[in-house]
């Protein structure tokens, strides 16, 4: 899939990976909208990419990936002001075990409640174009991370949802959507999402210690690292289905048991 001109939707879209994302794209010549509950840093990104990329190629919402409403809204502004969506990254995430009913409700339901509508517009059944829907998982979406059990959870949620609706759009005809649907499985990402790990391991931080040693084991990525990932699970239109696994020492796509 050639990006020029191709319109992308980024959640958690201001700070970190999302950020990483949305710039890879636009330098891809792809034009994006940046969803984010953020909006101070939302709109101090806007001046940075619209001086850079120009006003045209870029849209920041204020929106919350628990709210059906604000996405359902903020979709629609979206295909008004570009003419459809061709790409969307669930990525808005969160970690915190103490509160681990948001953790779901954000990393998880935010996925679906952000797939089911982006199909309104994406889907060729639908009047769409098709296209591609990457959510980010993380490596604990493929392997336990002890100390954060509802946050690994919601990863391997989000890698079993996406690898079925990837197969509902391949077994049957019927919901032939024309939509890849692939998950990113990074490893340690250098953000504030991990820089603030110990105050969020809730009732189990006392395996922060165990938790910094896996870090130190497994070393961490650049944001930068996960958008390349990011761009090759959009671009590759052979890629449907797969849940993209990287850290710093390589990567590969994960390979699920057969069960029949
Ligand atoms: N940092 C890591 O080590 C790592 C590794 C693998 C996967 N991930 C995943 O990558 C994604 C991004 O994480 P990050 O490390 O860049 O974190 P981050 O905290 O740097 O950025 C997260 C962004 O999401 C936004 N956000 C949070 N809740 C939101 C909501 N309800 N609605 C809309 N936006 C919301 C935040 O404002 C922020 O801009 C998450 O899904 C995370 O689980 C992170
Ligand atoms: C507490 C840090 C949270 C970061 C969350 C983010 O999503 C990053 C996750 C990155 C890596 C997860 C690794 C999970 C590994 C498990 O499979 C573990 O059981 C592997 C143990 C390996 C070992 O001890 O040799």
């Amino acid at each position: 899939m050639a990006l020029n001109d191709k319109t992308a939707v980024v959640t958690g879209a201001v700070m970190g990976i999302g950020r990483a994302i949305t710039e890879i794209l636009l330098r891809n010549g792809a034009k994006v909208a940046l969803l984010d509950v953020n909006e101070t840093a939302g709109k101090d990104l806007m001046e940075v990419l619209e001086k850079q990329y120009g006003r045209e190629r870029t849209l920041f919402l204020n929106c919350n990936v628990e709210s059906e409403e604000q996405i359902k809204a903020a979709f629609k502004k979206v295909a008004d002001a570009f003419g459809g969506i061709d790409i969307l990254c669930n990525n808005a995430g969160i970690l915190n075990e103490s509160m681990w009913e948001k953790t779901v409700s954000i990393n998880l339901m935010g996925v679906i409640r952000g797939t089911y509508l982006a199909l309104e517009h994406m889907s060729k059944l639908s009047g769409g174009r098709g296209g591609v829907i990457v959510n980010t998982a993380s490596m604990a979406g493929v392997g336990p991370l002890p100390s954060c059990p509802v946050y690994t959870a919601t990863k391997h949620g989000v890698v079993g949802f996406t690898r079925a609706m990837a197969v509902t759009r391949a077994a049957s005809t019927a919901s032939g959507y024309g939509i890849r649907f692939n998950a990113l499985c990074p490893g340690f990402v250098q953000t504030d999402l991990l820089s603030t790990i110990p105050a969020k391991l809730g009732k189990f931080c006392h395996l922060a210690d165990m938790t910094n040693q896996l870090v130190e084991k497994i070393g961490t990525l650049t944001v930068s690292d996960v958008a390349e990932c990011f761009l090759e699970l959009v671009t590759d239109e052979t890629k449907n289905g797969e849940a993209l696994l990287f850290f710093p020492q390589g990567k590969q796509y994960v390979t699920f048991p057969s069960l029949i």
